[in-house]
């Protein structure tokens, strides 16, 4: 049997990808909000989904197939039938903070009207207190949350699949997330690979699943081959999450090295692809303001040791010197963004310059603001395809946060 999932590396040619239209979910909240919500601004949303759809259309004019996570939900529900519908709705209204209750049955009661599609982007968008006939008498209701307006938060950070889930190999990672604004993203992907028919009983291996109190998330997970992932010690990702998936990679799979790079903790650079990607054999963007002196960062290469954590690392601070040995290769071009100048390469990284989509070695998508950075990836030999992102970019991610592989050709 051939596994649904197959994603050995960051740049074999892309050949299905999961993506999530932004909905009513990254307009449905108001400034206040925009902190907790990891958003710096409102975005307009018709705009936004144009930018979405030209993203997606320029991935299937390059033969990628397009699935999307608000179909595949609804699909998935449709297979489990009223058994799935009804416990994927009370874990859903669970972890929105309705274990039970007057308010949990009247958010239930509202939400089951729905038809499955409906429901699934409903849950997305955010339930509006006005949108229920109902009044709460409960004392939480009464004395701390009376002003709030939502009973169920939007989740506007859906339309960056990368996330919630990693596929590697011929598994996936399912992830507990940091933030509670995106804790509950990572519902949809655990239904899609239990109950879809695509993936349901496919024998797919979870690296890692949801249940599990240190945080993970898939922007921090790079594929770099076959038996070697890089994974950033981040604001996203805990050192603790990455020897535990290390051990499970290890003990199951074809994966026997784990790159760990300690990144900066802030939300300019909250995962490690907002600062390094992989675009070819031995070509990487790098923004150059998570380097120290020297060009000098902390990484720690990991395998299957007999420490007690089942561990043994090696710790060195040269990127290009411990990418060169981990991949067996004589050199390795580090395109730096914004071409080093530390003006650009700030405002560039903060739309995501450095986050590159690469859909086959050498080719790669990439937002047109980001014009300095791309002319550099040009002149550096790769193939840029750019797509439009005035709005997309409000949301702080770019293509490869846009996109959760699926399926990539082996190189
Ligand atoms: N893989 C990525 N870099 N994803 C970007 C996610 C951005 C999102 N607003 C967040 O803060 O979570």
């Amino acid at each position: 049997m051939t596994s649904p999932i197959h994603n050995y590396s960051e740049i074999g040619k892309l050949k299905t990808v999961l993506l999530k239209r932004p909905g009513r979910e990254v307009e449905n909240f108001t400034p206040e909000m925009m902190p907790r919500l990891l958003f710096d601004d409102i975005p307009y949303l018709p705009m936004a989904q144009k930018e979405h759809d030209y993203f997606a259309e320029t991935l299937r004019d390059n033969g990628v197939e397009t699935l999307y996570l608000e179909k595949l939900s609804a699909e998935a529900l449709d297979a489990g039938g009223s058994e799935l519908r009804d416990q994927f709705l009370e874990q859903m209204l669970a972890e929105s903070g309705y274990p039970y209750g007057a308010t949990h049955d009247a958010l239930k009661e509202y939400l089951d009207s729905m038809s499955n599609q409906d429901m699934i982007i409903k849950i997305m968008a955010g339930v509006r207190k006005n949108e229920i006939d109902f009044h709460p008498s409960d004392l939480v209701s009464a004395a701390e949350t009376e002003d709030y307006p939502f009973y169920l938060d939007p989740m506007p950070n859906l339309y960056f699949t990368r996330d919630p889930s990693a596929c590697i190999g011929e598994g996936i990672s399912i992830n507990h997330m940091t933030f509670p604004a995106r804790q509950r993203e990572s519902l949809f992907n655990e239904m899609i690979i239990n109950y879809h028919p695509r993936f349901a009983n496919k024998g797919i291996h979870v690296w890692r699943d949801r249940n599990h109190n240190t945080r993970i998330e898939g922007g921090d997970e790079l594929v770099l081959n076959d038996h070697v992932m890089a994974i950033g010690v981040s604001e996203r990702t805990s050192a603790h999450a990455i020897q535990d998936i290390a051990r499970s990679l290890f003990k199951n799979s074809q994966y026997d090295t784990v790159l760990a790079v300690s990144i900066p903790h802030n939300h300019a650079m909250m995962h490690l692809d907002t600062v390094f990607t992989m675009v070819n054999y031995d070509q990487f963007t790098v923004h150059p303001g998570i380097l120290g002196e020297g060009g000098k960062i902390d990484t720690w290469t990991i395998t299957a040791g007999k420490g007690e954590s089942g561990l043994q690392l090696q710790h060195r601070t040269d990127l290009k010197a411990v990418l060169k040995d981990v991949l067996n290769l004589d050199d390795i071009d580090l395109i730096p963004t914004g071409g080093g100048d530390p003006i650009i390469a700030d405002r560039e990284q903060w739309n995501d310059g450095s986050n590159t989509l690469t859909i086959a070695p050498g080719v790669v998508v990439t937002y047109n603001r980001n014009y300095v950075s791309n002319e550099l990836l040009r002149k550096h030999g790769l193939k840029v395809l750019e797509v439009i992102s005035s709005e997309l970019s409000r949301g702080r991610g770019g293509p490869r946060c846009m996109s959760c592989p699926i399926v990539r050709e082996d190189l």
